[in-house]
């Protein structure tokens, strides 16, 4: 997969050479461009931004920068067998990045990312790049940040992990939270037993049992009572009555 990312903030990226996603771009599963929106510019003060039309406070994006940004990820990445890359652009007010949103981005050979800042970009960018790629807006949650790029390493680590080759084990994408609607299990490590101080901590006894399908009931059941605790919109309406109903959720 070809990820394209254009910002005014270019150093802001440099996690994608960390960890996982550090090392699928060294193992070639990703191919990650990073682009200057300044380098686009066409005046001495490489200006991207200019006062909002209509008023208004703070600044907004200078649509013809981006537009020449748009056209040489077009044009570096043409070979990416596919003829333009799916456009997300990170947005207050776009559809909520979702797992199932993370699979669908995954399928895709060629992402690119535009990382607003300021008050935004200006809406004829997304109608100029709409005419010549997909465009989606994308939203990390109901919270506001500065800018897009902070989504934008959230996007790529949420669907760079879903990649072949990315997690060692692709048993661990399995059980995790949200990937079958409930959440996660609580997990835990030796020592069995933690003498933190004059406390002791002891590890559930079964998980020490050597029982296997007595392990997977517990821990399934610990994801019940989790999502019933922690998250119940993400339970369908049937498992509240069910099994979760007779259950001490606190
Ligand atoms: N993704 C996401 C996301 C999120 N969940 N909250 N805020 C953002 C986000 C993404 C992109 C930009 C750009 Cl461009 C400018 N701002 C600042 C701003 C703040 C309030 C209203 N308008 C613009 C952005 C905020």
């Amino acid at each position: 997969m070809r990820l394209d990312v254009v910002t005014i903030f270019p150093d802001y990226l440099a996690p994608l050479d960390l960890s996982l996603i550090g090392k699928a771009r060294r193992d070639g599963i990703l191919d990650v461009h990073v682009h200057d929106l300044r380098t686009f510019t066409d005046d001495r003060h490489r200006t991207v931004d200019d006062s909002p039309l209509g008023g208004g406070a703070g600044m907004v994006m200078k649509p013809e920068p981006w537009a020449r940004a748009l056209e040489h990820v077009v044009d570096a990445g043409a070979s990416q067998g596919a003829p333009v890359p799916h456009l997300i652009v990170p947005g207050p007010g776009g559809v909520p990045l979702t797992q199932a949103l993370a699979h669908e981005l995954a399928q895709e050979p060629w992402l690119a990312f535009a990382c607003g800042r300021y008050e935004g970009i200006d809406e004829r960018v997304y109608e100029h790049a709409g005419e010549r790629m997909p465009v989606t807006i994308v939203s990390l949650g109901d919270y506001v940040l500065n800018g897009g790029e902070v989504a934008v390493l959230a996007i790529v680590e949420a669907v760079g992990r879903l990649l072949p080759g990315v997690v060692g084990n692709a048993e661990s994408l399995v059980e995790e939270s949200h990937e079958d609607g409930l959440l996660e299990y609580p997990v835990y490590t030796r020592p069995a037993v933690w003498a933190d101080g004059d406390v002791v901590r002891e590890v559930p006894p079964v998980l020490l049992s050597g029982n296997h399908g007595a392990i997977a009931a517990w821990r399934h059941e610990q994801r019940l009572e989790r999502t019933a605790a922690r998250r119940p919109d993400l339970l369908p309406t049937s498992a509240t009555t069910g099994a979760l109903a007779d259950l001490d959720v606190r």
